[in-house]
C-alpha cells in the first residue's frame, strides 16, 4: 500500500509518528527549529514593515519636499515658515507690473527655459515639479540648479496634491499660471498608460479646480501637443482642422485636456490658452527625444534605429527650437487676458486660444541625422526599419499664421542651427569636448 501524504510530510507536530524514539528525537528538534524559524521570519517581517511605515511617514513630512512618483496619491503637507519665505522670495517680482507665474514642470525642459525667461525679465516665478524618473533625474536636478541660481525656487510636489496647491494660492496671488507639467513621449503611452492619465487629465483637473477656487483666479496657458492632429493629412496643420483622430494615447489625452479646458473655460471663465507644440528641441533637452536619444548612440558608436512610413516614405517633424517655444510662451502669458471668475463663480466670458507653434519647415528623420552626423563629427550606424504600430505619425507640419497674428510669434531657428547649439551644449554637460579629429567621420 503506498504511505499516506500525511506519513511522509507531517504538518503538526501532533501528527508525527512515535514508533521509533530516533525518530521522535529528530523530528522533536526539527519542530523547534521550524519553530524559532517562523517566529525569527515574523518578526523579521514586523520589523521591515514598521521601518516602511516609518521611512514614508518620514519622506512625506520634510518641509517644502514631495517624495511623490508619477502615480503616487496625494499626501499631507506640512510648510513650515523657511519655506514660505523660500516662496514669496521666488514669487517677488523685480519690476512694476511684473508677472508672478506658477510653472509647472519646471525642471522639465520647457519649463526649465521659461522660468528663466520670464525672471530675467523681471516676473515673479515659482516653480513645482515631482521629479519623476520617466528620464535621468540628474539632468532634472541639474536644470534645478541652473533655476537656483537665479533665485528661482521649485517646490517638489506633484500637480495631483491638491493641498499643495491650494497652500500656494493662499500664500501668493499668481497672476499666471505656466502648465507645463505632463506625461511626455508618444511611444512610452503603450507601456505606461496610466501615467498619462495621472498627469495629462488627472493633474490637470486637479490644478483646474484649484485655479478657478482661487481669488483672483489666474490666467493659464498650458502645453498641448501637435500630436492632437493625428491621422489629419491637410497639411499645414491648422487650429481648425481636425483633431478628433488621435494615434497616440499621448494625443488623446492632449486633446482631452484641451475639451477639459474648454469647461472650465465655460464654467468658472478661467482664461486659457493651449499651445500646441511641434517637436521642441535645444540645449537642456529631453534624454527620451530621438535628436537626443541619436546623439548620445552617435557618439558611442552604437546603432540608431530609423523608422519609415509605408511605402519607405521618411518620416518627418516641424522640430521646433527652444528659444522660438519660449518667445511663444511668454507672449501667451503677456496676451492672455483676464480670467473673471472668482473663487469657482463665473463674472462673464474669458479668452479662450489655441495656437499652433511650430517653426512651419518639416525636416526627414534621415535629415536630422545627416545634420548631427554633421555637428558630431561621427557617422551614424543606421538601421532603418519599417514604423512600429507605437502612436507614430508620418509628418506633422505647422501653420502658425495665427500665432504670428496675435502673439507676435515668428520661429527664426532652422534645424541646422538649433542643433549645433545642442550639439555644443550636450558635450559641454557631458565633458565631451576634446579634438574634433578623435572623433572621426
Ligand atoms: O510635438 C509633439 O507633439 C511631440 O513631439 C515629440 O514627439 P515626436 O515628434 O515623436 O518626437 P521624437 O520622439 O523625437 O521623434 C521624432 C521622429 O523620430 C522618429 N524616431 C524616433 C525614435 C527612434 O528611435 N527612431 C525614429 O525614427 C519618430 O518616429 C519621429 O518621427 C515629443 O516627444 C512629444 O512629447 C511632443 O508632444
Amino acid at each position: 500500500m503506498a504511505p499516506s501524504e500525511t506519513d511522509n510530510f507531517p504538518s503538526t507536530p501532533g501528527k508525527v509518528k512515535m514508533d521509533r524514539s530516533n525518530y521522535f528525537g529528530r523530528v522533536a528538534s526539527r519542530w523547534h527549529a521550524t519553530a524559532s524559524a517562523r517566529l525569527l521570519s515574523g518578526s523579521a517581517i514586523l520589523l521591515a514593515l514598521t521601518l516602511f511605515v516609518l521611512f514614508r511617514i518620514s519622506s512625506y513630512t520634510v518641509a517644502g519636499r514631495y517624495m511623490t512618483g508619477a502615480n503616487s496619491v496625494p499626501i499631507a503637507f506640512k510648510p513650515d515658515h523657511v519655506w514660505e519665505t523660500r516662496v514669496r522670495q521666488s514669487c517677488l517680482p523685480k519690476k512694476d507690473e511684473g508677472l508672478i507665474v506658477l510653472v509647472t514642470g519646471a525642471a522639465g525642459f520647457v519649463g526649465t527655459h521659461v522660468s528663466l525667461a520670464l525672471k530675467k525679465r523681471g516676473d515673479g516665478v515659482l516653480g513645482i515639479d515631482n521629479f519623476n524618473s520617466y528620464y535621468e533625474v540628474s539632468l532634472k536636478r541639474a536644470r534645478q540648479a541652473l533655476l537656483e541660481k537665479q533665485e528661482i525656487f521649485i517646490i517638489e510636489g506633484d500637480i495631483n496634491n491638491k493641498e499643495l496647491l491650494k497652500t500656494l494660492f493662499d500664500l501668493i496671488q499668481f497672476t499666471h499660471l505656466m502648465h507645463l507639467a505632463a506625461q511626455a513621449g508618444v511611444r512610452y503611452a503603450m507601456q505606461n498608460p496610466g501615467s498619462y492619465v495621472h498627469s495629462n487629465i488627472a493633474g490637470l483637473i486637479t490644478l483646474l479646480e484649484v485655479c478657478k477656487d482661487a481669488n483672483p483666479q489666474p490666467a493659464i496657458v498650458w502645453a498641448s501637443s501637435s500630436s492632437v492632429y493625428g491621422l489629419n493629412s491637410k497639411v499645414p496643420f491648422s487650429e481648425n482642422d481636425r483633431t478628433d483622430q488621435p494615434a497616440s494615447l499621448y494625443a488623446a489625452t492632449k486633446k482631452a485636456g484641451e475639451e477639459i479646458a474648454h469647461t472650465y473655460n465655460h464654467i468658472y471663465g478661467l482664461s486659457i490658452t493651449g499651445l500646441r507644440f511641434f517637436t521642441v528641441y535645444g540645449p537642456w533637452g529631453r534624454p527620451d527625444m530621438a535628436y537626443f536619444s541619436f546623439t548620445r548612440d552617435i557618439l558611442k558608436g552604437k546603432p540608431i534605429t530609423i523608422y519609415q512610413g509605408s511605402n519607405k516614405q521618411d518620416l518627418a517633424r516641424d522640430f521646433t527650437y527652444i528659444d522660438d517655444v519660449v518667445k511663444g510662451c511668454v507672449s501667451s502669458l503677456d496676451t492672455a487676458g483676464m480670467s473673471t471668475g472668482s473663487g469657482g463663480k463665473k463674472k462673464g466670458p474669458a479668452p479662450l486660444r489655441i495656437f499652433n507653434l511650430g517653426n512651419t519647415s518639416p525636416v526627414t528623420v534621415p535629415n536630422l541625422v545627416s545634420i548631427l552626423e554633421k555637428h558630431l563629427k561621427v557617422k551614424a550606424k543606421k538601421n532603418v526599419i519599417k514604423m512600429p504600430r507605437n502612436g507614430d505619425v508620418p509628418f506633422t507640419h505647422a501653420n502658425v499664421s495665427l500665432a504670428h497674428d496675435q502673439l507676435g510669434y515668428n520661429p527664426t531657428t532652422n534645424l541646422e542651427i538649433g542643433l549645433k547649439r545642442f550639439v555644443k551644449w550636450y558635450l559641454s554637460y557631458h565633458g565631451l569636448e576634446r579634438p574634433v579629429k578623435s572623433r572621426r567621420l
